[in-house]
């Protein structure tokens, strides 16, 4: 079995991203994928398959606090969750960085500042195809440059929104979307724009993911990089001391095969890196492996999110929804001083999303309106996303019980999630109170975010520089093991207010930038 220099476990934002900065160094690589090419066919635009049956899903069942078991809503594909994700690309805010106060208690500092981050944040938005506007989101960071494309335009009737939203005096903007767009010359633009985006993988491959930006390139590009699919990696093997990984023990296609590098990255989404640290345990690391602190599988973190349906009496009828975004609760408002959130538009609501996305208690009765009811009810829809950051404690977590992962999460900070529920649905009621009723229509109920939904899944092995309190050193090296890293969102301390993956991606670029600077001594 021939030997490698670096080992990259899975190809989402932060392996795939890494993968494609590291590829140029000539370094010998491979990746390791446990998933395939996600298939290119008319189900990847079919709500029914998409939502209902869950078909980009995996099989896997974990348990949860209750004991009972659920189907994660994840799924293992090269580009990992970023072929389905929203795309939605923001940097955190500058104070994100830093001690944030909620109203239910802190979110802690992150070791290194915005400032760090900054350079890594343009490069990110580059590779991934990031459409924005500077100068329009009250709450943005200082950046270095402008985006690397114009800011995906509002349809009229989205455009009418934001006006109105304007108008009452807050200050919607361009949401930041990662996509092929060409506006300005439709002939020559791979997205079409089309109302089946958000949550779905892209038929035409004009989502800007870590398949299409980052795997797929530096593959064709670079013979150094191999990539291996079906090759779902079991346990790392670590040396007599303990000190290094000698081997990754992988089943590729039903047969056990024993890798080895001088470097191994995991990047498995922050649940499966935290697993396979866990079910890695040995006689050197009897809690698992670099978990010297115990803290791997801790602290995990995913939003508080609720999907909140506004119906019109008028038919919505923009094709593409997903476009304005709006930070001024992001920080609290006047009689309630601490951080509420971020509210963004959801992709449209199509007929076959309604069974599945209805509270759980309505599901069954949404099921039974026959189809062409609920598509004149979906037409009528505009979706709004609302997240609101969640704190790390200890006691959620991942575990690995008798070989089953289990994932224990309590919700907390919830009285900021649910004053933005209330602060939102009163702008959109007052936006047009004739019109216009707002029907909280929750996929994760105020007080009942359900556990499955674990799109914004960060934390479970955070950095920091004492060993004692995290699992990974400022470069995101394991604190007790000299040639492991890990480079997906485990590495969160906090979560923020905003959707992670634009961060996960600038951090694997940074570690890779410190890879490369290790290759180099
Ligand atoms: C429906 C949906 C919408 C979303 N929308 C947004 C959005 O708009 N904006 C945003 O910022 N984020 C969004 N997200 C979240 C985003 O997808 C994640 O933050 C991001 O993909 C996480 O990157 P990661 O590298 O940590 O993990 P992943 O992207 O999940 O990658 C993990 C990879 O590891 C592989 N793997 C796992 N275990 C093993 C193993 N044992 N062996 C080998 N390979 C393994 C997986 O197959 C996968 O390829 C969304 C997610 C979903 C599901």
């Amino acid at each position: 079995m021939s030997h490698y220099d670096l080992i990259i476990i899975g190809t989402g934002a932060g392996g795939g991203t890494l993968a494609h900065r590291l590829a140029p160094t000539g370094k010998k690589i491979l990746v390791l994928e446990r998933g395939d090419f996600l298939p290119r066919e008319k189900a990847n635009w079919s709500a029914l398959e998409v939502y209902q049956k869950e078909r980009y899903h995996t099989d896997e069942h974990w348990i949860g606090n209750d004991g009972k078991a659920f189907r994660p809503q994840t799924g293992y594909w090269v580009g990992g969750n970023t072929k389905v994700y929203g795309a939605a690309l923001l940097r955190l805010r500058e104070r994100d960085f830093g001690k944030v106060i909620h109203k239910e208690g802190i979110s802690p500092a992150w070791e290194l500042s915005y400032r760090d981050f900054e350079p890594y944040y343009t490069e990110a938005e580059k590779l991934y195809d990031v459409h924005g506007l500077r100068g329009t989101d009250p709450t943005e960071p200082p950046a270095s440059g402008e985006y690397p494309y114009p800011p995906v335009s509002h349809e009229p009737d989205m455009q009418a929104i934001a006006d109105n939203i304007r108008k009452l005096g807050y200050y919607p903007f361009h949401l930041p979307l990662g996509l092929k767009l060409n506006e300005s010359d439709r002939t020559k633009s791979p997205c079409i724009r089309c109302d089946t985006f958000d949550g779905y993988p892209c038929l035409v491959g004009a989502k800007a993911d870590a398949d299409m930006n980052a795997i797929r390139p530096a593959r064709e590009k670079y013979d150094n990089l191999t990539l291996l699919t079906h090759a779902k990696v079991l346990r790392l093997l670590t040396s007599e001391s303990g000190r290094e990984i000698i081997g990754v023990e992988t089943d590729v296609n039903g047969e056990i095969h024993v890798f080895k590098s001088d470097i191994v990255v995991v990047a498995c989404g922050a649940i499966n890196s935290a697993v396979l640290l866990l079910r890695s345990a040995n006689d050197k690391h009897p809690k698992g492996l670099a978990n010297s602190s115990d803290q791997v599988g801790r602290n995990f973190m995913k939003h508080l999110a609720t999907a909140l349906v506004a119906l019109h009496l008028e038919v919505n009828h923009a094709s593409f929804q997903k476009t304005i975004a709006l930070n001024d609760f992001y920080w609290g408002e006047p009689d309630f001083p601490y951080p509420m959130g971020m509210v963004q538009n959801t992709g449209n609501v199509l007929a076959d999303m309604l069974p599945a996305e209805a509270p759980p208690l309505m599901a069954p009765f949404v099921k039974l309106i026959p189809k062409f009811e609920r598509h004149l009810i979906a037409e009528r829809t505009t979706g709004w996303w609302l997240q609101t950051e969640d704190l790390p404690d200890p006691n959620n977590r991942v575990q690995v019980i008798n070989g089953k992962i289990h994932l224990n999460y309590t919700p907390n900070n919830t009285e900021a999630g649910d004053r933005l529920i209330h602060r939102w649905t009163s702008v959109l009621k007052a936006l047009d109170r004739k019109a216009m009723h707002v029907i909280p229509f929750s996929i994760y109920p105020r007080n009942h975010v359900p556990v499955q939904a674990v799109a914004h899944q960060c934390g479970t092995c955070r950095f920091g520089s004492d060993p004692k309190s995290s699992v990974l050193d400022l470069n995101c090296r394991t604190h007790d093991i000299d040639n492991l890293y890990i480079v997906d969102g485990s590495f969160f301390p906090s979560n923020s207010g905003v959707n992670p993956t634009l961060t996960i991606m600038a951090n694997a670029l940074r570690v890779g930038d410190c890879l490369i600077e290790r290759f180099r001594k």
